[in-house]
């Protein structure tokens, strides 16, 4: 296999982001600081390249992976790949029929193309569900990548260790081409459940099993900002129409995330109403037991799918727009006024910036596919700083970023708990 290509200390890095959808890696690399150039997204999804042409003015390579060739990959010259090929092959929910399943060829695929280029990548990050790390196709790529000249390192992770009040808990591989090497060696071929080492902790003490006690769970959760920092908008609770269960009214965005985008007030006013986000009550009789609810004060909320809005059950949490005096299932549901978080909320709590919109044409269910399946900022920027660092760090430069300060936020020393 060839020695891949060498980059001077100024030139950006140059990086592949495969199965891009709107572009969480891309954000997360903006994030991270780190000196890169995307030079090239992929995916076979024409809304998901809508949305990140929007955001991006550059459309991505529109097609399938598993069509793309060593000379396709070799004239892009990249030296990092970033890819968060399709999860259902290893969800709990699909039928883990894992490398048997057709989604997961293209990723094999582009794997085995890695001794076949003349310019293998010096980097990899790999992002996946919880369970991809027992699957026959975790098994081939650690194979596929022992045997192209790779050290890894391994974390499953949760926004909920980086103050996020979201359990999203996701698979992560960091891999580098020798001679390149991680920052502590003594991490190598480890999987992490803590994001300690991401915060200059490298102490080798970092615990490999996690941590379930409810000691643990109290600690994380307390670390969290309240789920009412992420919200788009403020609880009215005085102007619910009891009789209907219906919130009969127009709310006032809350500032700090900014309006909801125009397409989103369907009558062109500047009033935007909620309504479209309320659950309905035949909903709630039906399904109520099911749900998982939150409040504006809680620190915690669950994973939102790319079935959410579509179904309520096991696909999101709802939020109580009405506090009862007793939080919970013992008050009455329908007087708790539940309603969806709206897609910019959810965003939100992915810590996708301000500046992300969606273009007019994306309709709600469609914005809710696309966000749940894309990533968590918070989680992936660390990771890739950390992925990019050179132990000598004269490979990286880092330019500060003017929102949420991943570099100052410290993780919860001893937690390295995943809620799910
Ligand atoms: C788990 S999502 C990744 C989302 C992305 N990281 C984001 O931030 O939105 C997987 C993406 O891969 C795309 N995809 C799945 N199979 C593909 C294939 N064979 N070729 C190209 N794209 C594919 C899907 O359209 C989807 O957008």
């Amino acid at each position: 296999m060839a020695e891949g290509s060498h980059k001077p200390q100024e030139e950006p890095w140059r990086v592949l982001e495969f199965y891009s959808g709107i572009g969480g890696m891309r954000y997360s690399l903006m994030k991270a600081g780190v000196n890169a150039k995307v030079v090239e997204a992929f995916d076979i999804n024409d809304k998901a390249n809508d949305v990140y042409e929007h955001n991006f003015g550059h459309r991505p390579h529109q097609g399938n992976i598993q069509s793309l060739t060593a000379a396709d990959l070799d004239s892009y010259g990249a030296h990092a790949w970033l890819l968060s090929p399709p999860c259902q092959p290893y969800t709990r929910q699909g039928l883990q029929k894992h490398s048997g399943d057709a989604r997961a060829l293209s990723f094999l695929k582009i794997l085995e193309l890695i001794p076949h280029t003349s310019q293998p990548p010096s980097m990899l990050f790999v992002e996946n569900v919880v369970g991809f790390e027992t699957s026959d196709t975790h098994t081939e790529m650690i194979d596929i990548l022992a045997k192209t000249n790779f050290v890894v390192l391994e974390f499953i992770l949760s926004p909920l260790q980086f103050g996020i009040p979201y359990s999203r808990p996701r698979y992560f591989c960091l891999a580098k081409r020798k001679p390149s090497s991680f920052q502590n060696q003594l991490l190598n071929n480890r999987l992490l459940w803590s994001p300690r080492p991401l915060f200059g902790h490298d102490d080798n003490t970092v615990a490999i099993e996690h941590d379930q006690s409810q000691e643990s769970c109290d600690k994380l959760l307390q670390s969290c900002e309240p789920v009412e920092k992420f919200l788009e908008f403020e609880n009215h609770s005085d102007q619910m129409d009891t009789e209907s269960g219906l919130l009969d009214t127009t709310i006032v965005p809350i500032d700090a995330y900014g309006a909801l985008e125009k397409n989103d007030d369907a009558n062109g006013r500047n009033d935007i109403s909620l309504n479209q986000y309320l659950v309905p009550l035949s909903l709630i009789e039906r399904w109520g037991s099911a749900m998982d609810i939150v409040y504006p004060d809680s620190k915690r909320c669950c994973c939102f799918t790319k079935s959410y809005y579509r179904y309520v059950k096991g696909t999101g949490s709802l939020l109580a727009t009405v506090q009862p005096k007793k939080k919970g299932k013992s008050s009455s549901l329908k007087e708790q006024c539940l309603r969806f978080f709206t897609p910019r909320e959810v965003a939100n709590l992915h810590s996708f910036p301000e500046d992300f919109h969606f273009p007019q044409h994306i309709s709600l269910r469609q914005r809710y596919a696309l966000l749940g399946n894309s990533l968590s900022i918070a989680v992936v920027a660390p990771l890739l700083r950390y992925l990019f660092a050179e132990p000598s760090a004269q490979n990286m430069q880092i330019f500060p970023s003017n929102d949420i300060p991943i570099a100052n936020f410290q993780p919860c020393d001893e937690i390295n708990l995943i809620i799910k």
